[in-house]
């Protein structure tokens, strides 16, 4: 298994030429955006040194594979957000496309279960060179009152920790979660499994949709590896210095515990 992103750097072929190999900063900007046009207008503005960057859904949708080699070809480690959910064969070469592609990161839903996780996991085994994989556990926009319509009556956190604990038993580098639960599973699943976090705000921002939020230095404490940072930078007045600004503060952090 790759234990770090040092490995992935190491490992991965497409370093060599073009990507960034020494992101030093966790956060993962979402790039929501509806056209290809946008996102690579906004990319423009970010240094690939400075953060990695997240396709999700409506972007993907929009823009397409292509869009994945033009920021990749700017120097941009991708994380392809399609929160993969289907039967296990089907995961599997969804899969195999994202690694095919030469993304750094894509993830899957653990609710699909040990055998589509399993599967996941082992199209992409083939690859010397591959994406890390992880599973969302309980998206950061719910509750335990959404979380009780669809049936699951145990409170967030111990949803997640099942969840979390299937992954990590199907073969994967980590999971989605928020960093509220971030304490819990490093004790439980160890340092080694990665924990991306979304669900982040700064202090005066908006909580939006999301319901289980931290800060950015907050979700460190607390055991994230990696942010999710989405409106908080991208409708901000000012992205840019947004970015630059949360990047202080988790310098300003990390030399604390240097
Ligand atoms: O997998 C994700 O990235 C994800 C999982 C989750 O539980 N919650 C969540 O918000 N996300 C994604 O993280 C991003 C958060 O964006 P903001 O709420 O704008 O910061 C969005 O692109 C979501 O699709």
């Amino acid at each position: 298994m790759i234990s770090s992103i040092e490995d992935w750097n190491d490992m991965n072929p497409l370093m060599a030429p073009g990507l960034a190999a020494n992101v030093t900063s966790p956060v993962l900007v979402a790039l929501d955006f509806a056209t290809a046009d946008a996102a690579l207008a906004f990319a423009s503005r970010l240094d690939p040194l400075q953060c990695r960057l997240k396709v999700g859904k409506e972007l993907f949708t929009a823009a397409g594979p292509q869009l994945l080699q033009q920021l990749q070809a700017r120097g941009f480690q991708v994380f392809l957000d399609l929160k993969f959910h289907d039967i296990p064969n089907t995961v599997a070469h969804a899969c195999k496309m994202a690694a095919e592609a030469g993304v750094w990161m894509v993830n899957v839903h653990a609710s699909g279960g040990r055998r589509m996780m399993t599967a996941a996991a082992e199209a992409l085994a083939q690859y010397s060179q591959r994406p890390l994989l992880i599973a969302v556990t309980v998206l950061t926009s719910m509750e335990a009152s959404d979380l009780a319509e669809i049936g699951i009556t145990v409170p967030p956190q111990e949803q997640v920790l099942r969840l979390a604990r299937l992954t990590r038993d199907s073969g994967l580098d980590g999971v989605v979660c928020s960093a509220q639960e971030a304490p819990l599973l490093k004790a439980e699943l160890g340092r080694d499994f990665k924990l991306v976090t979304p669900g982040i705000r700064l202090a005066d921002s908006a909580a939006d949709d999301q319901r289980r939020v931290m800060t950015p230095v907050a979700a460190l404490q607390a055991g994230a590896d990696y942010l999710v940072i989405g409106r908080p930078i991208t409708q901000a007045a000012d992205p840019l210095a947004a970015l630059a600004a949360i990047n202080a503060d988790i310098q300003s952090y990390r030399a604390t515990q240097a």
